[in-house]
């Protein structure tokens, strides 16, 4: 009730802030008609996802018409090479805003960006693209789960909500990393994310719309879901790689602690915003995050709530190397594939010498933490938070 009231409100609220409603006819024919004529689109799967931007059931959010519209000049055109549109051209001015924003993100990524967006949306992916991803198809709702070249790859994939991480999702990737870890076929893991973000952390919409009465109950299934997540992350046997193309937010960022390697763009940005939620910390990282960073750097950000940028993520040890964004996807690959083709045994063996060192601190610590987390959720604090949270967006 209270989601769609606010949508109510902001679908009508016509022009506010960054965001422009292509709300007439011919605004929007305009933009059914753009996904029809990108002129030298090679690629089948950008073609496949033009065709299904006009069977979407139900039309995207301002918001995402704007990275839609954006991506697909971006891949079509290249850079934003249009002068910026007068200042009474509301729609013009955000539509160039939102192209512009793009920087020099290569064509081919800014391809990916829109096929990844169109096929979230459409809730499936498109024949082309299951083809060419290899063996197999994921049967998730909220991932995608593809398996090639003995590599498992596990795609945030509701980029339209920057990937928020729902009671589904929390699942899902827990399902994925079991599944991967008994499937001899696969010998390393990656995590990215579909669109602009990697992941913005716990989908807030989990704790909304709850009777009181059944709040209890609900930290405490969160409690056990969040346990299982990080436990599995905790005990996952084989090397797992995080390939952060964008801000990272939350449980998002404290689980890279229990990664092997984490490669980010340098557009990435890392943010835990615990206490301004209420909440604390979780993902082993009040025990991860000041044996990488030391005390008061991880104080800045579990306690303080500092967003790093990919660089001082990287200096504080949370990432292993920065890469061009534009170019992130590659190299990423490149080093994938190193690892995947590495004798497996001998992989694993050696990542079992270094987590058992501190398997069982980890554990404790994720207990403790999902402990802590239970009470916080029930607190004052943390519903006052999140309602202001819900609030601000109505009022955009
Ligand atoms: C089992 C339970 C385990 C719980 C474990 C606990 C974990 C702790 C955390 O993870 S704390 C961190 C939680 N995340 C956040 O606080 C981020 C909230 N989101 C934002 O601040 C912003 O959305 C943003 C900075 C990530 C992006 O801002 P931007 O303006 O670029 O985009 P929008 O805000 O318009 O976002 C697009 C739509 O996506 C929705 N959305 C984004 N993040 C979340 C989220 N975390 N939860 C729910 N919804 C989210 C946003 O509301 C927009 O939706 P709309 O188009 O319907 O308005």
């Amino acid at each position: 009730m209270y989601r769609t009231e606010r949508r109510q409100k902001y679908d009508t609220s016509g022009f506010s802030g960054q965001r422009c409603l292509l709300n007439s006819r011919v605004q929007r024919t305009q933009f059914l008609h753009m996904g029809r004529t990108a002129f030298g689109a090679h690629d089948a799967a950008f073609e496949a996802a033009k065709e299904r931007l006009n069977t979407l059931k139900e039309e995207p959010d301002n918001n995402v018409k704007l990275q839609i519209y954006a991506l697909f000049k971006q891949a079509t055109k290249g850079p934003c090479n249009t002068p910026k549109p007068g200042a009474f051209d509301f729609v013009g001015r955000a539509k160039w805003q939102a192209w512009s924003g793009l920087g020099d993100i290569s064509q081919d990524e800014a391809q990916k960006q829109y096929i990844d967006i169109i096929n979230g949306l459409a809730g499936e992916e498109s024949p082309a693209e299951t083809e060419q991803a290899g063996e197999e198809a994921s049967s998730y709702k909220e991932i995608k789960v593809t398996k090639e070249n003995k590599v498992c790859s596990i795609l945030l994939n509701r980029p339209a909500k920057k990937n928020a991480i729902t009671w589904l999702m929390y699942n899902e990737i827990v399902q994925a990393l079991d599944d991967a870890s008994k499937d001899d076929s696969v010998t390393v893991a990656v995590i990215t994310g579909a669109g602009d973000y990697y992941c913005s952390g716990n989908d807030l919409g989990n704790f909304m719309n709850i009777d009181p009465k059944d709040m209890p109950k609900m930290a405490r299934d969160g409690k056990e879901l969040l346990r299982r997540f990080v436990t599995a992350f905790i005990d996952f046997p084989k090397p797992l790689i995080g390939a952060v193309n964008g801000p990272a937010v939350g449980v998002s960022v404290t689980v890279l602690g229990l990664f092997d390697a984490v490669y980010a763009t340098d557009k990435a940005t890392f943010h835990t915003p615990f206490t301004e939620l209420g909440q604390s910390a979780e993902g082993c990282s009040s025990y991860v995050f000041p044996k990488l960073m030391g005390n008061t750097k991880a104080n800045e950000m579990l306690l303080f709530n500092k967003k790093l940028t990919a660089h001082e993520a990287c200096e504080r040890g949370l990432v292993t190397e920065v890469l061009p964004h534009d170019s992130f996807q590659k190299e990423v690959q490149t080093r994938v594939e190193y690892v995947a083709q590495l004798p497996p045994q001998s992989v694993r063996e050696g990542k079992k010498l270094v987590r058992d060192q501190e398997r069982e601190d980890l554990h404790k610590a994720n207990e403790k933490e999902c402990e802590v987390l239970e009470g916080r959720w029930l607190s004052e604090e943390c519903v006052r938070a999140i309602m202001s949270f819900f609030t601000k967006k109505a009022r955009l």
